[in-house]
């Protein structure tokens, strides 16, 4: 069970920086995070919380960061990975849903055939904003068949209104740290 203490840990391994990719935009930095041996155990170990090997059929990662943090939860679930990429970085025939960020606008892709039918699926990234990014991959995710068990960040920006979208579709979006 993740303690007021880890997340008090967790916290100071997270960088606030100003004015970064644009003005007005204040940027959480994971990278000192990730580098923190123990810090990316603690961090993996609570977003895998309440789930267990066997719940989960793939976690589906979002490019890039969610790729950071993907394998580690998988590796817990003992289930696969499922990358979901910006464009033309996929090799294969893609599904493509476009999306706003909180700073621009991009799109999403995931290989035709990458999910099961029906199969149960953990979405994963470091970060929910306004929900663009979360919201264009589950689209994906129901697109190539697959069932929504849960959305997984390590932050929420609640401000931005993110997890609120993906809970009014019944996504069940959960974070460890808010700011
Ligand atoms: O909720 P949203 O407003 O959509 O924002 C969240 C997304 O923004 C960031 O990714 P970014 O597109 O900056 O890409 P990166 O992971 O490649 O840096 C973050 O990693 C999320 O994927
Ligand atoms: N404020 C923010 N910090 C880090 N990544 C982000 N992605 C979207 N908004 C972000």
């Amino acid at each position: 069970m993740t303690s007021s203490a880890d997340i008090t840990r967790l916290q100071a391994l997270i960088r606030t920086i100003p004015d970064f990719p644009e003005p007005g935009i204040q940027f959480r930095d994971i990278t000192a995070l990730l580098a923190d041996a123990d810090g990316l155990t603690l961090a993996l170990d609570a977003m895998a919380e309440g789930l267990a090997p066997g719940d989960v059929d793939a976690v589906v990662a979002v490019e890039a960061r969610g790729f950071l943090l993907a394998g580690g939860l998988a590796h817990r679930l003992h289930c696969g990975v499922v990358p979901v990429r910006k464009p033309g970085k996929l090799p294969g025939p893609t599904l493509g849903v476009s999306y706003a960020l909180e700073y621009g606008e991009d799109r999403l892709e995931m290989h035709q055939g990458a999910l099961r039918p029906g199969a149960r699926i953990l979405v994963v990234d470091d970060l929910i904003a306004t929900g663009g990014t979360a919201l264009a991959t589950g689209e994906l995710v129901t697109r190539a068949g697959g069932h929504i068990v849960g959305f997984r960040f390590l932050i929420d920006l609640p401000e931005l209104g993110g997890a609120a979208k993906l809970a009014a579709r019944g996504w069940s979006p959960r974070a460890l740290l808010s700011y």
